[in-house]
């Protein structure tokens, strides 16, 4: 099918590469000419496991282009995906103007066969019908300028525009780190919408990965895919994202009590996690969650339910757990080290997770921050970060090139992110290069055991 991806950041570069890998023509569109002619050479302009090579082979193939032509994308896509971002606005809100940009944009260009307009970024409940009036209001204005073009209107010599189009709700459930992975082998795939010729148009598009022709197990039944109405398809993804936050803010909580009474909460997690109406997944205790979704996406939620005079009173709990457990580190540095001005702490890792590039409300940010109030001096090393320098645009913290010029001079390290290549440093080494041989394991990733055996005095998040 002909697909056009409009947005091509985390969500929208992965999905158009696995959709022309399965076989569709796709068109990626950004209007960030730089990124455009780093996806042209071939290259990822994100850190994205696999993202690359499917890029490369799609290239190869002439399965995928990438423009900055708005209007071609519109003519080329049988479907056209919105996946832009939408970020946080200071009160919470969900800023949708790039949203409503896209849409007008495809409005203007929206003539001759019909199209379904997929809404893949995550927008408030009611942005699908919102997104409708937003191309409606695009090709009433294409219409106007035609009208105008000559001079005077002429409102007797209406042009014919045939647009025809639906909108569907496509919310997307990948994470960064593994998103190449989880479009392959997704737990369900949600459309909303009242349109059967728009669902069964989606259900084509998906047909590949549904009957898992690209799993990484082909052997396991079909994915299930379920069909919504646009509001509901909507509220599934601000719901999913919500529920994993509140699980992380209640273990987080459960290991905060595991320190004060002396229990171990990666056992605790381990014992209730057996329970299958509990599930093993999303009980790692830590120093809080963030990137570029939970925090947002539960933000908007609060504030959708306060627009209809509703007070979420457990999503506010699991915000402000989390809020307190970001700061978590700086308490039990103090209560390590005292005082913490004129020391210096290593960071180990900066991104929100392992295995992405991506620094949108990462926990290390608080951290920096806090310690510069507190007069510490910063330093850090990310296997990612310390490559791509300061793009970031990071202060406050001398990012250092390798783990052993971190922990030189360190009075305190923290794990803030758990890279894999974290677990085979070599500890003894760092430990003798540091002025006190504090580590904060700000993951419960590293083994208590040979981190004292290492030197080091090792303090957990409850544990
Ligand atoms: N990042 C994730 O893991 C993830 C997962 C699921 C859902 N989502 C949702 O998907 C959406 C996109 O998130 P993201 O992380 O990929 O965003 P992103 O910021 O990485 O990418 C957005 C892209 O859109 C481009 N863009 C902005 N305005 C444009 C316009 N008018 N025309 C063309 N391109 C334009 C930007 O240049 C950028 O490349 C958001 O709504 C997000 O909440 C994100
Ligand atoms: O047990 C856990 C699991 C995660 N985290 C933290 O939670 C945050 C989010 O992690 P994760 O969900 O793995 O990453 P994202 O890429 O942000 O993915 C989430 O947000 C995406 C954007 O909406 C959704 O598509 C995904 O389904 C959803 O998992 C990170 O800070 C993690 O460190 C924990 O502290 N403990």
């Amino acid at each position: 099918m002909r697909v056009c991806v409009i947005g091509t950041g985390y969500v929208g570069l992965v999905t158009g590469a696995c959709l022309a890998h399965i076989g569709h023509d796709v068109v990626c569109i950004d209007n960030n000419e730089e990124k455009v002619k780093i996806m042209k050479s071939g290259q990822s302009p994100i850190f994205e496991p696999g993202l690359s090579d499917i890029m490369q082979s799609a290239i190869s193939t002439g399965k995928i282009e990438f423009s900055s032509d708005l209007a071609a994308g519109v003519a080329h896509g049988e479907i056209l995906f919105i996946a832009v971002g939408t970020p946080p606005l200071p009160t919470g809100e969900s800023d949708t103007r790039y949203v409503e940009a896209v849409a007008r944009g495809i409005g203007a260009h929206l003539d001759g066969g019909y199209k379904v307009i997929v809404n893949k970024s995550t927008v408030p409940i009611g942005s699908g019908d919102w997104v409708r009036m937003i191309v409606l209001d695009g090709i009433a204005e294409r219409q106007n300028t035609l009208i105008t073009a000559g001079g005077a209107p002429t409102y007797d010599k209406l042009p014919e525009i045939t647009a025809q189009f639906d909108v569907v709700s496509n919310p997307e459930f990948l994470r960064e780190g593994s998103a190449v992975y989880d479009t392959f082998n997704p737990d369900r795939i949600v459309l909303g919408g009242n349109s059967p010729r728009a669902i069964a148009m989606m259900k084509e598009l998906y047909t590949p990965i549904v009957e898992r022709k690209f799993a990484t197990d082909p052997s396991l039944p079909p994915v299930p895919v379920l069909v919504t109405d646009l509001s509901s398809a909507e509220m599934i993804k601000y719901a999913a994202n919500a529920f994993l936050a509140t699980k992380i803010s209640f273990i987080n909580e459960v290991a905060n009590i595991c320190d004060r009474v002396g229990a171990d909460v990666t056992q605790v997690a381990k014992g209730i996690g057996l329970d299958s109406r509990i599930g093993n997944k999303f009980l790692n205790a830590g120093i809080g969650w963030g990137g570029s979704c939970f925090p947002k996406d539960v933000s908007a939620l609060i504030h959708t339910a306060d627009d209809y005079g509703y007070e979420t009173q457990l999503l506010k709990a699991a915000v402000s757990v989390n809020e307190r457990q970001r700061l978590l580190a700086i308490e039990k540095l103090q209560q390590t080290l005292k005082i913490l001005k004129g020391k210096t702490v290593g960071l180990l890792g900066l991104t929100f997770k392992p295995d992405t590039d991506d620094m949108r409300d990462a926990p290390a940010l608080n951290v920096i921050e806090q310690l510069n109030r507190l007069g510490a001096r910063v330093k850090a090393y990310d296997p990612i970060v310390s490559q791509t320098g300061m793009r970031h645009g990071l202060s406050g913290v001398l990012v250092e090139t390798d783990a052993e010029r971190l922990a030189d001079g360190c009075d305190a390290l923290v794990l803030v992110t758990e890279w894999q290549q974290f677990k085979n440093l070599d500890y003894a080494k760092m430990a003798q290069l540091m002025s006190h041989p504090v580590m904060i394991d700000g993951r419960n990733f590293l083994d208590p055991e040979i981190m004292v055996r290492a030197g080091f005095q090792y303090v957990g998040i409850g544990r």
